[in-house]
Order: structure tokens, then C-alpha cells, then sequence
């Protein structure tokens, strides 16, 4: 059997799945780990039989991991058990592993994983300062582990090379943007691949005539305007803080801001390392801010439960400011689009599982034709459907939930290219 094995680390999570190299990638194993920013971190892990029949399954086990690299060795342990009599798979059985790399400067396309490329995305791991070096912690991990596998890099940033220099250039010197390829590159582009081509096919559409507005809303959040299914606009910027609060990133602030914060915020961070150099005030907005700076969790299922059913007054300020900060880019994006969405998805952890939040943007979005039915909305986070239309019958635009899947968008990737 000849498999491929997709990693993705998130800023708070590292999600794993090995499918069959087949026409169709048939899953043989999800999982991931969670909580990694939190006190405590939890296992998930399913592994298959056949397309209908479960082999192993673990929800949300507790668990102690203090990095992502120490997650991918939970999933390896995972792998290398057996489960009765029988092995899941052998080492040797992987073909490819396919890392998601968050900030991949401005390639378009995939690349297979030398020396030479693994150092190039070690410099960029400035750029992206949650994800970059830990997703190759674990690309280090997988060669000296598996050492017949091919890795991969696939980048956030590929699907947002369609953006026009008007909205990518920043309004500095232009020398300077030039010098060190400042510009918005924009993330999360896995997801909205994957969302693209799964509403499109919902929709009966060719993705070339697909306009819609995409929110991917976990730990990190952001939007993206798609005209004719490419990427017009996106709310991240030359670095994953950009736009979105999220769970310890502020998002926009007005720059100045961290001037006033401490005298020294541009001395190095205590957090920087050989390998990652961060300033104070890079170490405050990227990992010290956000939802967690305001309500002491990075949870946003525990936030909107304590916001919701208990009144308290800091969980309800981060709901209602995330819930601000979203709607002004589905607006801001309605008009990229020129009126001419047809749908507003909701994807990633809290886009999938936060009815209260969809809840609460659509009323401040509902201006624009958006509805949401409740009986609808309320199912959305238990159904197993891709994609999850919550509109009301009569509804001139959709409001979609879609389970959004970067690991199967990458192995995908892989079957139709042939690589
Ligand atoms: N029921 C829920 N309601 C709202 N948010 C939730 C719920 N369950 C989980 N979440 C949030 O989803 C986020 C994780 O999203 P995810 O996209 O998986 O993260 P990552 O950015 O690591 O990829 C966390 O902030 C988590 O609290
Ligand atoms: C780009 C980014 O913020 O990714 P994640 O939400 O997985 O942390
Ligand atoms: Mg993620």
C-alpha cells in the first residue's frame, strides 16, 4: 500500500491524517492534538477499517504535551501501535508526507522539501512567528524518522498570489517594500482552497464563477473576499497578525499603540531563540493579546459559555468585539465583491462549532440579505455534512457552514497533480 501522511500544525493545534494514495484519498486515520496554547491539551484520534467501519477511536483524552513537535510524536505512537493483531500501517508504507507551512513568501506552488528549501522557510519563520518553526520542527522530525518519504511544503499564502499589488502593497516607502518583500501575502489558503471547490460543487458551479465571502475563524481568524473563485482580498497581512483578533493575537491596532505599551517594547523578547527572533512588541501582539489578554482563556467555546449563559461582563467584551471586528470585513468585502456574493461561509473551529457567534454576526450582517435559520444553525455544529446551508428558504444569498479540511485539501493537491 503506498500512503500519504498530511500534517498541520495550527497555533494551538496539530491536526494529522493518513489516506490511501487512491482516486478518491480514502481516509485510513484523522486525528489531532488541541489545547496547545491552554493548560491542558487534548488527543483525538480515529482510525479506519473500511470508508464505514471505525478500527480505533479516542475523543478528547487528556493528555500532557508541551509543544507541537511532541504532538507529532503522540501521533507516531499512535501509528506505530498495534491495534489487535494487526499494525495500521508501516513506516515504509508512507510515500509523501505534506507539511502545512503557514508563510511561504511568495511561491505559488508546492515544494518538495531539500536543504535548500528547508532553509528558506527557516528565514521566514520571522514572518510567521506561531506557525513556521514549528511545522518544521515536525518536518525535521519526519526525516529523521521516516527516511523513504518525500516531504512536501504546501503554503497558506499560495492561494492569495492573486491578490492586486494595489491591495498586497502597503502604503511605505515603496524602496523598502521592495527590498525586503514587504507586501499582504494573506493565509489560511489551504482552507479557502478547499472551501472554494466544496461550495462551488454544493452550489452546482464552476469554481471559476464562484464569488463568495470565506471566514476561517479559529485561534487564527481571518476573511477572504473570492471573485470567480481566486482570492481578492484578505483580512491577514505580510505576517499572520494582521487584521482578525484571535485567540493571543490582537489583529489590527493602530500601530503606534505599541509605543505606549512598555519603553522596551523593541529590545529581543526573552521568547526569542537561534531560530525565531521576535521583539517585545511582536511577542506581546502575536502571543500575549487577543481574547486571552482580555478573559485569561484562549478557549472561544468557553468564552461564548460564560458570555452567553453566565452575563460576565470581560467574556461578553471579547464576544462582542470579535463579533464587530468580523462583520466590518464581511461588509468591507460585500463591496469588493460589488453586491455580487452569493454565499457567506463560516469554517474552522469556531466557524464550524460557534452557533452563538454565527448567531451574532449574521443580525449585524443581515443589512446585506444574509438570514440564518436557528432550528438550522443549531444542528450545523453536530452534523457531519461538508458543506451546511443555515439560511432561511427565502434567502436571496446563503449563509454556509463548511467542515473545512486542510490536511484532504493537501492530499487532494497530491492525487491531482500526480506528485
Ligand atoms: N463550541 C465552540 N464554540 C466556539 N468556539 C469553539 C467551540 N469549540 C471549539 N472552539 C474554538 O475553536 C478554536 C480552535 O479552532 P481551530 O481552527 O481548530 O484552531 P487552530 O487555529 O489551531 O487550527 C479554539 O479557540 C476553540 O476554543
Ligand atoms: C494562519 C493561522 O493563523 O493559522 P491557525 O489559525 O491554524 O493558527
Ligand atoms: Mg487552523
Amino acid at each position: 500500500m503506498s500512503a500519504i501522511l498530511c500534517l498541520n500544525a495550527g497555533s494551538s493545534s496539530v491536526k494529522f491524517s493518513l489516506y490511501r494514495y487512491s482516486p478518491d484519498a480514502t481516509l485510513l486515520l484523522t486525528g489531532s492534538v488541541s489545547g496547545l496554547t491552554a493548560d491542558q491539551q487534548y488527543l483525538t484520534y480515529t482510525s479506519y477499517k473500511s470508508s464505514s467501519e471505525v478500527l480505533e477511536s479516542i475523543k478528547n483524552q487528556e493528555i500532557d504535551c508541551p509543544d507541537h513537535d511532541s504532538a507529532f510524536k503522540v501521533f507516531m505512537e499512535h501509528l506505530n501501535s498495534k491495534v489487535g493483531d494487526k499494525r495500521l500501517i508501516s513506516f515504509d508504507d508512507i510515500y509523501l508526507a505534506c507539511h502545512r507551512i503557514v508563510h511561504g513568501g511568495g511561491n505559488p506552488r508546492p515544494l518538495l522539501i531539500t536543504e535548500e528549501v528547508y532553509h528558506e522557510l527557516d528565514i521566514l519563520s520571522d514572518l510567521a512567528p506561531l506557525h513556521n518553526q514549528r511545522a518544521l520542527d515536525i518536518v525535521h522530525s519526519c526525516i529523521s524518522r521516516l527516511k523513504g518519504t518525500k516531504n512536501v511544503a504546501f503554503f497558506d499564502s499560495s492561494f492569495h498570489m492573486t491578490i492586486p499589488r494595489h491591495i498586497y502593497t502597503y502604503p511605505i516607502d515603496l524602496d523598502v517594500q521592495k527590498r525586503h518583500q514587504i507586501r499582504k501575502y494573506g493565509f489560511h489558503g489551504l482552507s479557502y482552497a478547499f472551501i472554494t471547490r466544496e461550495t462551488a460543487d454544493y452550489l452546482g458551479v464552476d469554481d471559476g464563477d464562484l464569488n463568495i465571502i470565506a471566514l476561517h475563524l479559529g485561534s487564527g481568524a481571518s476573511a477572504c473576499a473570492i471573485l470567480g473563485g481566486k482570492s481578492i482580498n484578505t483580512s491577514m497581512g505580510l505576517t499572520p497578525l494582521e487584521g482578525l483578533p484571535g485567540a493571543t493575537r490582537s489583529g489590527s491596532i493602530d500601530p503606534s499603540l505599541i509605543f505606549h505599551y512598555h519603553s522596551d517594547s523593541s529590545r529581543m523578547s526573552t521568547a526569542s531563540s537561534k531560530d525565531v527572533h521576535l521583539t517585545i512588541a511582536e511577542d506581546i501582539l502575536n502571543k500575549r493579546s487577543g481574547w486571552q489578554s482580555i478573559t485569561g482563556t484562549t478557549d472561544f467555546g468557553l468564552i461564548t459559555k460564560r458570555a452567553v449563559e453566565e452575563n460576565d461582563e470581560l467574556a461578553k467584551l471579547a464576544f462582542d468585539m470579535f463579533v464587530d471586528r468580523v462583520s466590518m470585513y464581511v461588509g468591507q468585502y460585500w463591496v469588493a465583491l460589488q453586491g455580487k456574493a452569493v454565499a457567506l461561509v463560516f469554517a474552522g473551529g469556531i466557524g464550524e462549532k460557534g452557533k452563538e457567534l454565527r448567531t451574532a454576526v449574521i443580525d449585524k450582517v443581515s443589512c446585506l440579505g444574509f438570514t440564518i435559520d436557528e432550528k438550522l444553525n443549531a444542528t450545523a455544529s453536530t452534523t457531519s455534512d461538508v458543506v451546511f446551508d443555515l439560511s432561511k428558504k427565502d434567502a436571496k444569498v446563503k449563509t454556509l457552514v463548511v467542515q473545512t479540511d486542510e490536511q484532504l485539501q493537501m492530499a487532494k493537491e497530491v492525487i491531482a497533480t500526480r506528485l
